[in-house]
């Protein structure tokens, strides 16, 4: 693909086909992510070995995706987790074998690498490689050929090669247990994926895109919907599962909140305190009008769509006057009725707080 990459910002008009891709495939619009899908565009048409880095679960499959995608590569792309296959099977799994190479080898199979052509090779966690293996790899990435196990010759293999980690490889290098001759080889390219927490005001764009896809494979299941302070709640947990964690919380929403509103208090009690929730047909009254005795103690107006959401219909006329009435009292027995230190408590005039008490018919701090 002959794409030169053009910044959205400068050009609206004019945006190219791996742009475009990139986006659809990786969800995030702040800083760090714009820059780390610019850079994926940017570097996928290119035949650059690409090393990916960032915490657990916080998206590198799926940078390794959108580099296959948007390089145009017409082969497949072709992943294996190091650390999940034994080291004893990860040589066969990676060069394949000839019939007879070891027992048990009953056909010949080609191995992952060679399914790779044309296409791309996704290493996944490319640190737990065995040093043997390491010596392997570095070889065919110098020489582009492969010999399959218990074969005679080799053959020559074109894919594209990117890499991920959650280890610091640097520090690997330095303590012997990674290759510096394969280590430059595998990060001609380094991306990093920043970790959610790093990027919390994705956060509703990314929870869309799961609604979405969780949706489209389980069409019966009803949509929670998250609420201002429930996105608040959200952005403040430290994500250390990053996105496949915000999946799980997603998953338990389903399960435990189908199509109803999550606030505040269901993040925090039922999807990461796992407590079960209140059923949707409790009969569950709007929370008492507040006496706070500070600022930070006046309950969390999430709760109210909450309540209002079980509830239907509500005076809210007659409820926000008992909200008012509850305040102005709390405030004047504070301060022993006095209407002029009350009034400054409650960033009120003092002729507008006595309007007030007369209207509610409040006694208390006027003379009679
Ligand atoms: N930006 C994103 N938008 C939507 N979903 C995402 C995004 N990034 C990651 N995901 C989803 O989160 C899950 C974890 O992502 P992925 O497997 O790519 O993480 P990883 O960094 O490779 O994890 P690990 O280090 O465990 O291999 C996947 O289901 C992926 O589809």
């Amino acid at each position: 693909m002959t794409t030169h990459w053009i910044d959205r910002d400068v050009s609206a008009q004019a945006v190219p086909v791996s742009v475009n891709m990139v986006d659809r495939i990786i969800v995030g619009e702040t800083a760090p992510m714009r820059q780390l899908k610019r850079m994926i565009a940017a570097v996928a048409v290119s035949e650059a070995a690409v090393l990916v880095r960032g915490p657990t679960g916080a998206g590198k499959e799926l940078v390794a995706e959108a580099l296959h995608r948007a390089s145009g590569r017409k082969g497949a792309l072709i992943a294996v987790n190091c650390a999940a296959i034994p080291a004893e099977l990860l040589e066969s799994e990676l060069f394949g074998h000839e019939k007879g190479a070891f027992t048990g080898a009953e056909r010949a199979r080609p191995g992952r690498i060679e399914q790779a052509a044309g296409g791309t090779l996704f290493l996944d966690e490319i640190g737990d490689m065995p040093l043997a293996l390491q010596a392997k790899l570095l070889r065919v990435l110098e020489t582009r050929r492969i010999q399959r196990l218990g074969a005679s010759g080799e053959q020559t293999v074109d894919f594209r090669l990117v890499t991920a980690t959650h280890r610091d490889l640097t520090a690997a290098v330095a303590d012997g247990t990674f290759r510096a001759d394969l280590f430059f080889r595998i990060s001609v390219f380094p991306l990093t994926v920043p970790s959610l927490a790093e990027r919390t005001a994705d956060i509703p764009l990314i929870l869309a895109r799961l609604i979405e896809d969780y949706s489209s494979t389980n069409p019966a299941a009803e949509p929670p919907h998250f609420d201002l302070g429930a996105i608040r709640a959200l952005s403040a947990h430290p994500w250390p599962g990053n996105i496949r964690e915000l999946k799980n919380v997603l998953m338990r929403a389903f399960v435990m909140l189908p199509g109803r509103m999550v606030t505040a208090r269901h993040v925090r009690d039922n999807l990461l305190g796992m407590e079960m929730p209140e059923p949707e047909t409790a009969d569950i009254a709007l929370p008492e009008p507040p006496a706070p005795q500070a600022k930070g103690d006046l309950p969390d107006p999430s709760q109210f769509h909450d309540a209002l959401q079980r509830l239907g219909d509500i005076d809210l006329r007659g409820y926000i006057r008992d909200i008012e009435v509850a305040l102005i009292e709390a405030a004047l027995d504070k301060r022993q009725g006095n209407v002029a230190q009350a009034a400054d408590a409650l960033r009120l005039r003092r002729t507008t707080l006595i309007e007030k008490m007369k209207k509610f018919g409040i006694r208390r701090g006027l003379a009679a």
